[in-house]
């Protein structure tokens, strides 16, 4: 197997393996491979969140938190605000789930959901369309969340359980695989970039081996898409992580790197994303097209940006960040944590139910 190479040369045992792999097909979307680059994202992405004495966080009393809440107001505040431009529509929900639904925590397999948060959101998918949107594979989120009555799309929307639409209009590529039962409903499979299936799973190894001796590294196969995690690595160390991660993605041009936190995401070049996901998931659910639909997402990370500016751009719904450090987004509001993520849950829930019932009345 490969080494890490300081002066950015790569070995590797079996070229040949590798060889057919480094015909681009698609164009090249690759971010600059300089790991100087990657070190300066790798710090940006993992800002440290300010915590009052107690260990929660104190962003809302910290005057720049609040500086900059005048431009990402609390989804909270200005809720009567947020309903009263959802009268009268159908709101869809888009969930993220790390650092949204469970709070962010050093060791990946440990980020499970309150029973209190599982509860509330699938109260809300009782009462409105609701999917998770998450990079990781989705049979793994799934297992964190445990609920059927949601849809979900795993590696960054490129693996998606949907509702079976009438029509795939916004997508010339991928496979809906079928349309069968799954969790108790009628559902369809549909799949960005199945072709990259062994080249991520060869990168997933590759990227093991390359990254085994630095200590708190920990390598994470999301099935369409493979995190390096560097929560755990000292500071001192994170240039050898993007090093020995450039070392492989540079013989596989038709893959890319984005960054998460305190994670490098390696995945297909090809033009899917978050986004993409959820105009995909509107579309399913006949929602599209429609003047009286309020799409809204909560999410934590720069993958949720392209959401953001999807629902941003088509100036039909609008992004919610959920962040306790000021960061720049293409969300319209913020919430600081997973608590006011579930509070904010409750309080829709209860709007729509005082809705229907003057509805009904
Ligand atoms: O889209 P998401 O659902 O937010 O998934 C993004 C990545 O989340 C996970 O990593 C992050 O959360 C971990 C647990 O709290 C944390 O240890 C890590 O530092 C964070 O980057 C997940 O493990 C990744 O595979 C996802 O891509």
């Amino acid at each position: 197997m490969g080494s890490c190479a300081n002066d950015g040369s790569t070995e590797y045992d079996d070229p040949a393996s590798l060889e057919k792999m480094k015909e681009p097909v698609l164009p090249l979307k690759l971010m600059p491979l300089h790991t100087n680059g990657w070190l300066h994202d790798m710090k940006l992405s993992s800002p440290s969140a300010v915590f009052a004495s107690n260990g929660t966080s104190s962003g809302a009393f910290d005057p720049i938190y609040r500086a900059w809440t005048k431009k990402y107001p609390s989804a909270l505040n200005a809720f009567d605000h947020i309903v009263a431009y959802g009268k009268g529509k159908k709101i869809v929900l888009f969930l993220d789930y790390d650092g949204t639904l469970s709070p962010i925590v050093d060791e990946p397999d440990n980020a499970v959901m309150s029973d209190q948060m599982r509860e509330v959101v699938r109260n809300a998918a009782l009462h409105l369309p609701t999917a998770i949107i998450s990079g990781r594979s989705r049979d793994k989120v799934f297992d964190f969340v445990k609920l059927t009555e949601l849809y979900y799309a795993g590696s960054h929307g490129m693996d998606i359980m949907g509702p079976v639409g009438e029509h795939d209009s916004v997508t010339d590529r991928g496979s809906s695989i079928n349309s069968n039962k799954k969790q108790g409903k009628e559902v369809k499979i549909f799949q960005a970039a199945t072709e990259f299936l062994p080249m991520i799973d060869e990168v997933f190894r590759l990227l093991i081996e390359k990254t085994k001796a630095i200590e708190g590294v920990k390598v994470e196969n999301n099935k369409f898409c493979v995190s390096v995690h560097y929560r755990n690595v000292e500071e001192k160390d994170w240039k050898v992580v993007a090093q020995c991660t450039n070392d492989v993605l540079k013989v596989y041009p038709r893959l890319r790197l984005t960054h998460g936190r305190k994670v490098l995401e390696v995945r297909p070049v090809i033009d899917w994303n978050k986004g993409k996901a959820v105009e995909f998931l509107l579309d399913s659910l006949e929602l599209a097209n429609c003047n009286n639909v309020l799409p809204i997402y909560i999410g934590d990370d720069r993958t949720d940006e392209d959401a953001f500016k999807v629902l941003r751009d088509d100036k039909r719904g609008f992004g919610i960040l959920v962040s306790s450090v000021p960061k720049d987004s293409h969300a319209l509001y913020s919430l600081i944590d997973p608590s006011e993520v579930m509070d904010f849950l409750k309080r829709l829930v209860m709007w729509i139910e005082g809705e229907a019932l003057h509805k009904s009345q």
